[in-house]
């Protein structure tokens, strides 16, 4: 579904944040991307959806290259790529209905969006989905009066309602407390189960993607050093992707696998063990 062939960046300033990165992403497939500060992660998902201009190399989605693609064409792409971010970008002022709608821009147009006219069956569905969140009581609040892990409920349904085949979440959880935190994975991962939606989770906790995901990619200095299952993450790998520590006491503990409430990643999304490879060595 996303293929991305020699995939390079270097910012004005010189920096190569992506040294040709090939990746492959089935449909349906949720995998995490991890590594250290500076890896290129940000700059990888952004990339994708060309929030940052990739410097060489392909962005196949669905067979077609989005790298030359000219900004209607761009726009009619994007809708197909939901994205979710570290600080919810949410418009404050705005109700959390109005919030969920906003995500319909890239199909209702800007005068329509602006004067607020979204078609019924769009604010049907925003309901549903603050439904499937638990926030439907929560639908005529402004968003500043929410907490963290409920703007990100929010920022979840508004990624939703684009209807993508594609999310791209950037540290999803990196701004809420560890309970919050594994609540929110948990749930981006069964809507990612239930709609068949493929999703680059870009993500601190190494044990948090662990519980959730059946497939990691490790980045270090631009390039992919890893890319395999969760328990194939070592104390070795983990160095080689973030260099020496204590893995021990980061790595997923098996009390961790026995807890009822994650149970994301024995149930991958359809398509997942096909495209899943073997741990890189
Ligand atoms: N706008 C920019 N201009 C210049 N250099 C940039 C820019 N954004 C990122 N970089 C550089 O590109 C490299 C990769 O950065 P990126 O933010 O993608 O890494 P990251 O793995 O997401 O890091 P973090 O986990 O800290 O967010 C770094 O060397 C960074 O300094």
């Amino acid at each position: 579904m996303l293929r991305l062939e020699k995939l390079t960046k270097t910012y004005k300033t010189g920096d190569m944040a992506l040294k040709g990165i090939d990746l492959d992403v089935p449909s349906g497939q949720v995998l995490a991307l991890i590594g250290p500060s500076g890896a290129g992660k940000s700059t990888m998902i952004r990339c994708i959806n060309r929030l940052v201009e990739p410097t060489s190399g392909a962005v196949m989605l669905d067979g077609t290259d989005l790298t030359g693609f000219g900004s209607g064409a761009l726009r009619r792409a994007r809708r197909e790529m939901g994205m979710i971010f570290q600080e919810y970008a949410l418009v404050e002022r705005l109700t959390v209905m109005e919030n969920v709608l906003s995500g319909r821009l890239g199909y209702v147009g800007f005068w329509r969006s602006f004067l607020r006219r979204y078609p019924q069956k769009d604010v049907d569905e925003a309901f549903r989905l603050l439904d499937r969140v638990g926030l439907l009581h929560m639908a005529d609040k402004r968003a500043d009066e929410l907490s963290g892990g409920q703007r990100q409920r929010v920022g979840i349904c508004r990624a939703l309602i684009q209807q993508p085949k594609l999310l791209l979440v950037d540290e999803p959880t990196a701004s809420l407390d560890p309970k919050t935190s594994r609540q929110i994975m948990r749930l981006i991962c069964e809507l990612c189960a239930e709609r068949g939606l493929a999703a680059i989770i870009n993500i601190h906790d190494v044990a948090l993607a662990q519980m959730f995901v059946p497939r990691v990619v490790g980045l270090r200095f631009g390039e992919i050093v890893y890319d395999g299952g969760p328990t194939g993450l070592t104390p070795d790998k983990l160095t080689e992707i973030y260099g020496k520590e204590d893995w021990e006491a980061t790595i997923q503990k098996d009390d961790a696998e026995s807890d009822p409430e994650v149970t994301i990643k024995s149930a991958p999304a359809p398509d997942a063990e096909a495209g899943k490879p073997e741990a890189a060595e």
